[in-house]
């Protein structure tokens, strides 16, 4: 997807994929709490999950296109925010929670690597050629033995050709198998989400898997 495919729909409020709660695989299988390790969180929009894990103890670093989202996670969860220059991006910074403005393809200039990520919503943010490299990145910011909670959905794929994706446990092993430890957690039905309820998908399912970067 283009930036501006993003810009457009912040500029346009059309975020049906922001939730208001915290994530319910993240609360329920989170069990890495060492309070201390910071979390990699790409394409985090404005996703109030950052401050739960945030809440545990964990240093967040949010990777963001949108200066709108960011703008809204600072200003609708009453946080004040400083902003530097970091590399190539504009880093928005309330205490150790730290939002990266830009692309998160360019992470590497940052010359970090993380031991614990959390994913809802940014693999299957992706078109097929960019999962690839989303994936091959992540495997270069993951630590040895690190840690990535990877949330996705699941819906038949000819029902909708936009994002977000149904990415199958086949691409998601696809993808990651070579460098990652791949292990289902669970799956839910979303039953009452509107496009099932409208008839124009005929299951929604949201599926969270824990991969584990090998040594
Ligand atoms: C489907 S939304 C998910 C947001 C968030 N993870 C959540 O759970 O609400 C995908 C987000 O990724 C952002 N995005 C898309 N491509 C990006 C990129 N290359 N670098 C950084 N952010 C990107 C979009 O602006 C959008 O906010």
């Amino acid at each position: 997807m283009e930036a501006e495919f993003w810009h457009q729909r912040w500029k346009e409020n059309r975020i049906g994929f922001h939730q208001a709660d915290f994530n319910r695989w993240l609360q329920d299988v989170w069990l890495a709490r060492k309070g201390e390790e910071p979390v990699l969180v790409p394409l985090c929009g404005k996703s109030g999950d950052m401050l739960w894990l945030n809440r545990q103890g964990h240093p967040i670093d949010g990777f963001e296109l949108s200066e709108l989202a960011i703008g809204q996670f600072f200003s609708e969860n009453d946080l004040t925010e400083t902003v530097t220059e970091v590399g190539p991006y504009r880093c928005h910074r309330h205490g150790t929670l730290s939002l990266y403005q830009g692309d998160f393809f360019a992470a590497p200039a940052l010359g970090r690597r993380y031991r614990l990520a959390y994913d809802r919503a940014a693999l299957i943010a992706l078109p097929t050629p960019m999962r690839r490299q989303y994936a091959e990145l992540m495997s270069c910011l993951i630590e040895p033995n690190g840690q990535v909670l990877l949330v996705t959905l699941e819906y038949q794929p000819e029902q909708q050709k936009q994002p977000p994706f149904s990415v199958g446990e086949m691409e998601v092993r696809t993808l990651f198998e070579r460098d990652f430890g791949v292990e289902v957690l669970g799956r839910s039905a979303e039953l009452d989400h509107p496009r099932v309820q409208s008839g124009q998908l005929s299951y929604f399912d949201e599926v969270a898997y824990r991969l584990t970067r090998r040594a």
